[in-house]
């Protein structure tokens, strides 16, 4: 982004169509509630506490765009923040390229963050906006690792299966979102994969793929992904010790 003319605006994408399977029976995962509030409004607020930036676009389940535009019309986000809801597909990455087709042009920044990561911290964010602004084509922040990780040949469910290596702990990190992107490159990786077929579970992925740069920066504890049952007891930890932080 050092060419002073290319658009400059930032926005984020939030991939909020999937189901939701590990979390077990009920509703989409990113509308179901914490603190009696939608993971997706608190995601959406996490976005829009950064000044930097000025649009949301939501990925919403294919059938639920209409419930999902009625549930933020009724949320107030800043005023300086607009939204605007697409319906979502099949896979995270087609609903990411979704939301990616419905950029207007002058956005040249873009996070992408899951609804599942509704606890993000501001500066979380503002950090990897900021790389993104001082030329990184893309930006993941990420943790170091707490246990070691060992890859095995993956075998029946159940049985017993061989360890092919342990890679070095102090060299890995565990990769959050939002993840930020100069929005040319991400949506070049975007094209290239659907291309190539190749996969990626996370958009930095794509990008790697292209031979373009990827940078880490700090990523945060709060910015855990709601995967399972137990995340759902820790989120809601997290936003009472908030509440009594802020003292209400
Ligand atoms: N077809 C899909 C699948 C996932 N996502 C979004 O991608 C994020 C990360 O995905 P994950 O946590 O795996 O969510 P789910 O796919 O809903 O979970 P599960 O695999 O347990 O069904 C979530 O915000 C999810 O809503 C999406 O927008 N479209
Ligand atoms: C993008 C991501 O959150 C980075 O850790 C993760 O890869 C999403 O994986 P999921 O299995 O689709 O939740």
């Amino acid at each position: 982004m050092s060419d002073e003319s290319r658009p400059y605006r930032t926005a984020a994408v939030i991939p909020a169509a999937g189901r939701g399977v590990r979390l077990g029976p009920g509703a989409p995962k990113a509308l179901r509630t914490l603190n009696g509030t939608p993971m997706l409004i608190h995601a959406m607020r996490a976005m829009a506490a950064s000044r930097a930036v000025s649009l949301v676009v939501v990925v919403a389940p294919p059938e639920g765009a209409p419930e999902v535009k009625n549930l933020l019309d009724e949320h107030a986000l800043p005023q300086r923040t607009d939204y605007l809801v697409v319906p979502g597909g099949d896979t995270r990455q087609e609903s990411v390229r979704l939301g990616l087709d419905a950029l207007p042009d002058d956005i040249g920044v873009v996070l992408v963050h899951d609804a599942a990561r509704p606890l993000v911290p501001v500066d979380t964010v503002d950090a990897v906006i900021e790389a993104v602004r001082d030329g990184a084509p893309a930006v993941v922040p990420a943790l170091p690792l707490a246990d070691t990780v060992k890859e095995v040949e993956p075998g029946e469910k159940g049985a017993p299966e061989p360890v092919v290596a342990t890679p070095p702990r102090a060299r890995l990190r565990a990769v959050q979102t939002p993840q930020g992107f100069d929005r040319d490159t991400l949506v070049r990786a975007h094209e290239t994969v659907a291309l190539n077929g190749e996969g990626a579970t996370d958009d930095a992925g794509m990008v790697e793929q292209l031979g373009e740069r990827v940078v880490v920066v700090p990523g945060h504890e709060e910015a855990f992904k709601v995967t399972r049952p137990l995340d759902l007891v820790l989120a809601e930890a997290v936003l009472a010790r908030r509440r009594a932080n802020d003292g209400f």
